[in-house]
């Protein structure tokens, strides 16, 4: 059989390798370092020769190397694919992934390859990450938010409501439903346009917003329709809500005239589901739209 030996490449050397080698002695001190060093960590290689190993490493890197690498190279014989920074001859600091070796002399063998793309994959990585949710925020709010008015939409409230209609149940506190529907609102969109339409929308919202408290959920449930949960408010303080409502409401202007709504009210009991009660608001906002708009109507079963 041919002596595979007698194929090697005369010209081999460890100066030809890509990656950086040296020898260093059970003392830490540098015996012998290959070309890499020299062209392309700019070092000269007097200056590594004879000296201890950390010369070329960083601060961390230093406190790492004596208090686990070096212990654990004692006891192992060898590590693999160890993360270090060392520095080059110009001070600049370089991350490395390092292989060793210890031999019967106690002679240490190491050979490291530069990882500056392994951080660039890592950076890249986490860049992705954080854009990815981000994304994710902002897709969860464009399916809970309605995106004219900045008011929850119709899903987000029949959701949410879940929560709010089981502390009912629990504490016994009551809970006013509010359907709103704005005034004749055709005409507005027929006469002065469907971009004066919008705008009247998103200032409604605003209206609704700054009447309501931060417990309150307030919707924009279709078109022109609004829909709000009042927790902890019983009938007559629905009323008064809604006659605030009335009056902000009016400070919003078309062409000069007072923007109006009509208002349905329904009170949640226990027995009640969310859709039971939204019919029962929408029962009391077709009676106030009826009985001549502007107004608010309270659900009762007459
Ligand atoms: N500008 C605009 N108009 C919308 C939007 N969504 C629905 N609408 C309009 O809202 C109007 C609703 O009109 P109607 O249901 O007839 O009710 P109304 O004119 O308000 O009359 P009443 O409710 O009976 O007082 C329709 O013309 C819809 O096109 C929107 O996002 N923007």
């Amino acid at each position: 059989m041919k002596n595979n030996l007698t194929n090697i490449d005369p010209c081999f050397t460890l100066d030809n390798l890509p990656c950086g080698a040296l020898v260093t002695d059970a003392e830490h001190v540098i015996l012998n370092v290959n070309a890499y060093f020299a062209n392309e960590l700019y070092w000269d290689i007097n200056l590594l020769i004879g000296h201890k190993v950390e010369i070329i490493l960083t601060k961390a890197s230093k406190v790492f190397y004596q208090s686990y690498l070096m212990p654990m190279l004692l006891h192992e014989k060898n590590c693999e694919e160890i993360q270090l920074s060392i520095v080059n001859g110009n001070g600049k600091r370089i991350p490395i992934t390092v292989n060793a070796k210890v031999d019967a002399n106690k002679k240490i063998y190491w050979s490291f390859f530069t990882a500056s793309n392994r951080n660039k994959l890592y950076d890249e990585l986490i860049q992705a990450r954080e854009k990815l949710e981000l994304q994710t925020k902002e897709l969860k709010e464009l399916a809970s938010i309605d995106e004219l008015t900045g008011l929850l939409n119709r899903r987000e409230i029949k959701s949410r409501s879940t929560f709010v209609l089981s502390q009912l149940t629990s504490d016994q506190h009551p809970i006013s439903i509010l359907m709103i529907d704005i005034d004749f609102f055709k005409s507005i969109n027929d006469n002065y346009g469907h971009t004066e339409g919008d705008r009247v929308l998103k200032e409604l919202g605003r209206v609704l917003m700054n009447c309501g408290r931060k417990r309150d959920l307030i919707s924009r449930y279709g078109g022109e329709e609004f829909l709000i949960l009042l927790p902890d408010t019983d009938l007559e303080q629905a009323v008064i809500f809604a006659n605030r409502l009335h009056n902000s409401v009016s400070t919003i202007l078309i062409d000069g005239k007072p923007l109006t709504i009509s208002v349905g009210i329904s009170l949640f009991d226990e027995e009640m589901s969310f859709e039971e009660a939204v019919n029962e608001a929408d029962t009391a906002l077709y009676k106030a739209k009826d009985l001549g708009r502007n107004r608010t109507e309270v659900f009762s079963l007459a």
